[in-house]
């Protein structure tokens, strides 16, 4: 029995490395689009259950972890931005306001299915067109949902948040060890 991450973040493999010594790491490629209708919360945990289930086929046996994590404002869901106009378009959004980043993982063992989804609420400052045009500048915003990453540079846009500070970064491991040190 292995236990395989089905990610390609380099994010998820550093802190998954921190509760697990060995586990594979198999990229899970899906269809990200959101459904007509769909509640920012149903298309996380859609996606984290989508991202395991399409490993778990070829491997019943092993522990298998998908994992999704989306920006929310309002209604409108922010995945990762599409260029820099789009990324742009996110954080004048985002600037002095508060918006939640929703974080679900999926965990399939042979003792059952481990989900849990976290949502941690995020107040940005205002941002000034030159902050955003000096981030964007860094291109760390390109694999980000919501076009930032709080564990880098977006930090300074950081005034307060209310939650699990490893769900912005994309991935609960104090959850996750939990659910190993019960399945290992
Ligand atoms: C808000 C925020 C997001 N992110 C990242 C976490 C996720 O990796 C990414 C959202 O995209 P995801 O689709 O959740 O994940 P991914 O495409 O990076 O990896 P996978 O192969 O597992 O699907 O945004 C940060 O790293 N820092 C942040 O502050």
């Amino acid at each position: 029995m292995s236990v395989i991450l089905a990610s390609s973040s380099p994010r998820r493999k550093e802190l998954l490395s921190k509760s697990v010594k060995e586990f594979d790491i198999m990229p899970a490629d899906i269809d990200e689009t959101v459904q007509v209708g769909e509640e920012p919360l149903a298309y996380v945990e859609r996606m984290a259950k989508e991202k395991a289930m399409c490993l778990i086929k070829d491997k019943p046996k092993d522990i298998v972890i998908g994992c999704d994590t989306t920006v929310v404002l309002g209604n409108e869901i922010m995945g990762k931005p599409k260029n820099d106009e789009d990324a742009y378009r996110m954080l004048e959004k985002l600037s002095d306001t508060t918006h939640q980043v929703l974080t679900s993982v999926y965990i399939n063992t042979e003792q059952g299915v481990f989900q849990k989804t976290e949502t941690v609420d995020v107040v940005f400052y205002p941002l000034e067109e030159e902050d955003i045009n000096c981030y964007i500048e860094t291109k760390e915003h390109q694999d980000k949902a919501g076009a930032y990453g709080i564990q880098g540079q977006g930090a300074l846009f950081v005034k307060e948040i209310s939650g699990d500070y490893y769900s912005i970064v994309g991935f609960p491991i104090g959850y996750v060890n939990q659910v190993m040190k019960k399945v290992l």
